[in-house]
């Protein structure tokens, strides 16, 4: 039973177990407690391979019941297998870890056997793990769908608290995220190794969280002494566990509640609103009461209810979310009528448009001249329209006269655009001109602006700076262009999803190429910093489009460590003076959903640590017949240059 379904999405909570021979009745009980899956131990904890033997030492006896008990669809939707929680296969002691080895490996051989969608694997004790890593490196290799979750604890934590053996440790508080670092290292970052967080009382600070959220977080398991009491005795959660509870939720993070019950409430009894007064029992009419940890269960519902439905813009994004899609090229290739379409959707983008050009035409023409002085204005990628409407608006709403000239290479949109002209009676304000702007010659110095929106998701990454270079012929001199200036920023990401779908691939072209994404499944390590800005009009003899920026990024201290899978790269643009549109995060236009970020991957990712900074270099090149840009790190480690000579991706002239 769901925790609840919201506009088609639903989250399940799952509980873990103790081993149980009948796992018919272990599911029913659990099922019929509104569980929607159980974890238990897929094989007896006593066993032991070693043991058990036979006389030949040859021949493994029954270590489980038969897989007939329960149907395939109850076993790969009801149940995640736990592994044996005693391996060590790190342990001095030979004999353990051969044992651990052939346990590890009949367990998941077992439930690749059962087609159950998930085992979860024990920590990694301290942080020598190397043949543990080593044992599910092989496993992988060879793993059906199944995905391995690896449980590691959310709270930094003392060696000695990791899984009690501390044989193999050195000492020292460690980093929870450092052993599971070393672990998918070691794995290669194999997509199949994911994370089961086990969330406890206490937490680490919000930048330390904030890391998970960009990598293989596929679980978290909330004990239930992570619960306080309520003023009912009731289980709740403090208001940091809520928050992250909801993340958790936003990331379709499956919950699981672990542990026995500690808090003194007969199911009976639970009163249907004991919480804020707005709290109803969650499956109450559907399940059988009784189950001990319902009360946990009931709570965890609520907080998933409670949560804001998302807004239109997000629901229809969510197929987007960390989706890589390659940029647009409009300036080589020719849009289509849908993507004009998803444009022209845009309502705030476009009103941002005719505030610039109203509060230009205030500025420019004074009142007593609004009658006699005409604007020449050229809409430059004019498109099917919409910015020579916004303009149009803008006239009549402040009341000045304007002239535009519509400027578009694409014959196609050139088509609408005629039609446009004629729907709307413009024939005697709108002049179409179909060329591109970089060869239009019939004017010369007769524009007093230009308005354009020539802007990729990093700025000038659809070659909006090489387009209004050839345009600037026609401008008067005291001329203006909308935008006057944009800049790109870039800030690191730990992003495994996009890493490992880039990475998919298997080809260097696709580590050297820039992606647009709905990014969400992202952890933003540090604040975004400006890299190139370009502004226009561009009178300066020596200018040039190539860039260089070398960035350095400092990690929060209390983050601990991270890794950095790529950039996140994001652009804001000034229309005119404080008219501004673009995307970079803290300063985002609220509600345009034009652009998506764009990320940039690396070939290798790079770990970081909050004392040494990460040293970022990034290029925009150009030659005659093509732009492109070229980054690596040079610190803490060096990485390759990527996309050398543009040999991967570049923007075609
Ligand atoms: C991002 S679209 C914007 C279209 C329109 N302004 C809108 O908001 O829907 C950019 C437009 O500029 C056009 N374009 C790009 N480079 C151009 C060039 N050099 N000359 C003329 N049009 C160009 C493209 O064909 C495309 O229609």
């Amino acid at each position: 039973m769901p925790l609840g379904q919201k506009t088609g999405d639903s989250r399940y909570c799952g509980v873990e177990t103790q081993f149980e021979d009948d796992i018919a009745k272990l599911l029913a009980s659990n099922i019929n407690g509104c569980f929607d899956f159980i974890l238990p131990p897929l094989m007896d904890p006593t066993y032991r391979p070693s043991l058990a033997s036979n006389e030949n030492g040859a021949g493994v006896p029954p270590f489980s019941g038969s897989d007939l008990v329960l149907s395939p669809s109850q076993w790969s939707s009801h149940v995640v297998g736990k592994i044996s929680s005693w391996i060590d296969l790190d342990s001095e002691d030979q004999v353990l870890r051969m044992d651990s080895e052939i346990t590890l490996k009949q367990e998941i051989a077992w439930a690749s056997h059962l087609s159950l969608q998930a085992c979860l694997l024990p920590p990694p004790r301290g942080t020598s793990c190397a043949n543990y890593a080593r044992c599910v490196n092989q496993i992988l290799q060879g793993l059906n769908k199944m995905q391995l979750w690896l449980r590691v604890p959310l709270e930094k934590s003392d060696n000695d608290a990791m899984e009690g053996d501390t044989n193999h440790l050195s000492g020292g508080p460690v980093d929870s995220w450092d052993c599971w670092n070393s672990f998918r290292v070691l794995c290669e970052h194999h997509s199949q190794l994911s994370i089961a967080l086990d969330v406890l009382s206490s937490l680490p600070s919000g930048n330390s969280l904030g890391r998970w959220f960009g990598e293989p977080v596929k679980s978290a398991i909330i004990h239930t002494n992570a619960f306080l009491t309520n003023a009912k005795g009731y289980p709740c959660l403090s208001k940091r566990h809520q928050k992250l509870l909801v993340e958790f939720f936003n990331h379709s993070i499956q919950i699981v509640i672990s542990g026995g019950p500690v808090h003194n409430t007969s199911t009976e009894n639970v009163p249907t609103n004991y919480i804020d007064g707005k709290f109803l029992k969650a499956c109450s009419i559907f399940c059988i009461d009784g189950h001990p940890l319902r009360s946990y269960l009931d709570y965890i519902g609520h907080l998933y209810q409670r949560m804001d439905p998302l807004p239109e813009q997000e629901r229809f994004e969510l197929s987007y979310r960390d989706f890589l899609q390659s940029p647009l090229q409009p300036l080589m290739d020719n849009l289509e009528a849908q993507t004009y379409e998803t444009f022209e959707k845009d309502v705030v983008k476009y009103s941002q448009y005719q505030r610039a050009v109203s509060k230009a035409l205030m500025d420019r023409v004074p009142d007593e001249d609004a009658c006699t002085t005409t604007t020449v204005l050229m809409v430059v990628g004019a498109g099917r329209g919409p910015l020579v409407r916004a303009s149009l608006q803008a006239a009549e709403e402040t009341g000045r006269k304007l002239k535009v000239y519509a400027v578009e290479k694409n014959p196609n949109a050139v088509v609408t655009l005629h039609s446009l002209v004629k729907l709307e009676g413009w024939e005697n304000t709108v002049t179409i001109v179909s060329s591109d702007m970089r060869c239009w010659d019939a004017l010369r110095k007769l524009i007093y602006w230009y308005v354009s929106e020539l802007l990729g998701s990093f700025g000038d990454n659809e070659l909006s700076p090489e387009c209004l270079d050839g345009a600037q012929r026609f401008l008067k001199d005291n001329g203006i262009s909308i935008p006057s200036s944009y800049t790109s920023f870039l800030q690191p990401v730990t992003a495994s999803k996009l890493y490992n779908d880039v990475k998919s691939h298997n080809d260097l072209v696709q580590f050297e190429t820039a992606y647009v994404v709905k990014l969400h499944s992202v952890a933003k390590l540090s604040p975004s910093q400006p890299v190139f800005t370009f502004s226009h009009p561009e009178h300066s003899t020596k200018k040039s489009n190539q860039r260089y920026k070398k960035l350095r990024f400092e990690i929060p201290s209390d983050t601990g460590s991270a890794m950095v899978h790529g950039f996140a790269g994001y652009f804001d643009a000034t229309l005119y003076k404080d008219v501004h549109l673009g995307i970079e995060p803290s300063i985002a236009t609220p509600n345009m959903f034009s652009w998506f970020a764009i990320f940039f991957p690396l070939r290798t990712p790079i770990c970081v640590r909050p004392d040494s900074p990460l040293e970022v270099h990034f290029w925009r090149c150009c030659s005659s017949t093509k732009v492109w840009y070229e980054w690596c790190v040079t610190s803490p480690s060096s990485s390759a240059i990527h996309n050398c000579n543009g040999r991967s991706y570049w923007v075609g002239l």
